[in-house]
């Protein structure tokens, strides 16, 4: 099988304009201004991938995803989803993809969780067989037993998202495209949909494109990101490498034999934030080696253990949206 055997979702040069009616200068009447959601984007994504897509409010990512399942039409460009151009071929399109939505329900309000997952047994014709395997499946993993008897509109919102991600799993889709699945959660039920997409993916190799502005998410399922900002795909790659090209500093955290005052360090950029006790933090470049740094203490100062810790994700995402777009890069191969 070659590299291009494996590609699923693959999108080339994609744009989409939408025309919006504004008040014109003088506000006599409405101008028509072409708003580019999305610029010449291009991609590809392998099967099995978990791959973030990030951007700050209105970058583009829904509507990359609306013509990713043949919701929007694209304005120019090129995409093919499992082999199918979704826009011509939604309905085919629909039995190989899954979509969740954070903010609204595929469920029925006024059935039982059961019966929506009937509906979708009966829509997607899934093998009875393979229908009660996976329900049995997904109920025990996401908790849902207790439900599957209570109306939707009954249902709490943690509730009616780990029904959702039922729902959109039953089929069995090679690709599923979540919109903030955890928005909205308490801890465990965010846990609960982590887990969940972590073990599909693993298990059934399913191919999932996660729209998130939780960095948790992000940190915890995806190695890849894709970053969009203005319609404009600004960065393609590994979680690790955007670190380590926006993340600004990493801690070097020692524990010492006893406490000292501020440890005095020669290592280029290494500087102590804080003290405690025998305990010091230590800021040093994200782009450096901790190598130096650790062996100038080690050969100084009476270090008894040391930890490193990256810097948070949330602040690499915001010095993205905010230091404007960082170089493209290529698909890693
Ligand atoms: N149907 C539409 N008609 C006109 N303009 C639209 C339409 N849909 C989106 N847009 C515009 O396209 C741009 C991108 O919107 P999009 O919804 O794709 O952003 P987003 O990255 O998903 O944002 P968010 O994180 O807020 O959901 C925005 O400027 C938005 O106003």
């Amino acid at each position: 099988m070659t590299d291009q055997d494996d590609v699923v979702i693959e999108v080339a040069g994609a744009t989409k304009t939408f025309v919006q009616r504004r008040r014109g200068e003088r506000r006599l009447r409405r101008e028509r201004v072409d708003v580019a959601a999305v610029r010449d984007v291009s991609f590809t994504v392998r099967a099995g991938e978990i791959v973030g897509y990030l951007g700050p409010n209105g970058a583009g990512k829904s509507t990359t995803i609306k013509m990713l399942i043949g919701v929007l039409t694209p304005t120019s460009g090129r995409l093919r989803v499992a082999g199918i151009d979704p826009a011509r071929q939604r309905i085919a399109l629909a039995r190989r993809i899954g979509v969740v939505f954070g903010q609204r329900s595929t469920l029925w309000y006024d059935l039982p969780l059961r019966d929506s997952f009937a509906l979708a047994r009966h829509l997607y014709r899934i093998p009875d067989d393979r229908f009660q395997a996976n329900l049995r499946r997904f109920v025990e993993m996401l908790d849902l037993g207790p439900f599957l008897d209570t109306p939707v509109r009954q249902l709490s919102l943690g509730q009616r998202m780990r029904g959702d991600l039922t729902a959109a799993f039953l089929h069995d889709p090679a690709i599923v495209y979540l919109d903030e699945p955890t928005i909205g959660l308490d801890v465990v039920s965010k846990a609960a949909v982590r887990a969940f997409l972590a073990e599909t993916n693993r298990e059934n190799g399913t191919t999932i494109m996660l729209t998130t502005h939780d960095t948790a998410d992000i940190e915890q399922l995806c190695r890849r990101v894709l970053v969009i900002d203005h319609g404009r795909l600004g960065f393609d790659g590994e979680l690790a490498v955007l670190r380590e090209r926006l993340g600004g500093d990493r801690t070097l955290v020692v524990d010492l034999a006893e406490p000292l005052p501020a440890l005095s360090v020669a290592t280029p950029g290494a500087r102590v934030i804080r003290v405690d006790g025998p305990r010091q933090w230590l800021a040093f470049p994200a782009t450096a080696s901790a190598a130096p740094l650790v062996a100038e203490i080690a050969a100084r100062y009476p270090l008894v253990d040391l930890s490193i810790r990256e810097p948070p994700i949330e602040e690499v995402v915001t010095r993205l949206y905010t230091s404007g777009a960082p170089t493209p890069r290529p698909a890693p191969d």
